[in-house]
């Protein structure tokens, strides 16, 4: 009893999704005595599913996170029937004994009636009731927490993160891209086996929305902001992440992709906004400023450069996308280092 309520204390002191997975993998691998535990997102890619491990233990080993940078889709669900039925019959629990003789538990992370979320234990014995007891309420306390730790990270009006998740992102992103450029020499292979790909942050604001809330009023112009953030996390690809800033100003974090990639994301979902009918409103536009993200810069010069290129497609127009880098190398916008501020020229 006294491990389980240690764990129960380790789980519920974080405010940290990825710590939270490493919590739940320590506590049922040595609650259950695994000899492995997985948690892993349950993914579409291409109308397939695939089982993408988050963060995994070993007995006797420390919790890892996994990488994801680098992997394919993941493992496919195709090559568990047993986790397939139990999905599609909304079941609590599955288990399989696998070709090497292993016996598996799954327990996916039910939120209503869907699971992007599942654990996977592995044995060399049959799970006892009571192991498998203990391991459902402790999936039960990690959803609850998962909830919470959710509801503090997201805009209300449209689902979107917020703010505050930025700025912890942000920095996650910066330190992580520091802690490459400090890699020794033989170590630097999978930086430059990326080539030109850099993250990206662009800056998305509505175009006269002040107009659409006089005119349709304030609901007709929330109902234009949620349909916006659905046409972001649509237009999006998973691994980037979408904020909003509040009012009619959102931020996209894009990572790892080139300068053309970058451009074709950023139009991509700019038509889909010009092109998409939004009821009563009609036809709404939006304008984007994007900057590549330089681990040393701080995240406030990097939104002031996404900024001034935001200002700049706003007074050429609106309704286009403008790349910071482009317009300062354009000669179009100066690039002011001792206050870091971009001036128009
Ligand atoms: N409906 C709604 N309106 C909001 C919300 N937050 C901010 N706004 C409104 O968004 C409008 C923003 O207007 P402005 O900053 O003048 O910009 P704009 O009319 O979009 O013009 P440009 O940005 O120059 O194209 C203001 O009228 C705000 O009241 C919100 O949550 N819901």
């Amino acid at each position: 009893m006294d491990s389980l309520l240690k764990h129960m204390v380790d789980m519920t002191g974080h405010r940290d999704h990825a710590m939270l997975d490493i919590s739940v993998i320590s506590a049922v691998q040595e609650l259950a005595g695994a000899a492995q535990a997985r948690i892993m997102s349950i993914v579409s890619v291409s109308g397939q599913q695939y089982l993408r491990a988050r963060a995994s233990i070993e007995k006797g080993c420390e919790a890892r996170l996994e990488d994801v940078v680098d992997g394919g889709p993941g493992e496919p669900l195709a090559i568990h029937p047993e986790l397939i039925s139990c999905l599609a019959e909304h079941r609590s629990h599955a288990e399989a004994c696998g070709a090497d003789g292993m016996r598996l538990l799954w327990l996916p992370i039910w939120f209503g009636d869907k699971a992007s979320t599942c654990l996977e234990i592995r044995n060399d014995q049959p799970f006892c009731n009571d192991a498998i007891h203990t391991v459902s309420g402790i999936v039960g306390v990690y959803r609850n927490f998962q909830n919470l730790l959710d509801y503090s990270e997201r805009d209300s009006l449209t689902g979107l993160l917020n703010r505050k998740t930025f700025d912890d992102q942000m920095k996650r992103m910066l330190h992580s891209a520091h802690e490459q450029d400090l890699r020794l020499p033989g170590q630097m292979e999978r930086r430059q086996l990326h080539g030109t790909e850099k993250q990206w942050l662009a800056v998305v604001d509505v175009d006269h929305f002040k107009a659409v809330n006089d005119k349709f009023g304030h609901l007709y112009g929330d109902e234009v902001l949620i349909l916006i953030a659905n046409l972001m996390q649509t237009s999006f690809r998973s691994q980037d992440r979408v904020f909003r800033f509040g009012g009619e100003e959102f931020v996209v974090l894009l990572r790892s992709t080139t300068p053309e990639n970058a451009w074709k994301i950023i139009e991509r979902f700019r038509t889909n906004v010009e092109n998409h009918d939004f009821p009563q409103v009609g036809r709404v536009t939006v304008s984007v400023g994007f900057v590549s993200i330089n681990a040393y810069e701080s995240p406030v010069v990097t939104l002031g450069h996404a900024d001034q290129a935001l200002y700049y497609a706003k007074s050429s127009g609106r309704n286009r996308a403008c790349h910071y880098d482009d317009l300062v190398s354009h000669g179009v916008l100066k690039k002011v280092t001792s206050n870091d501020i971009a001036e128009f020229f």
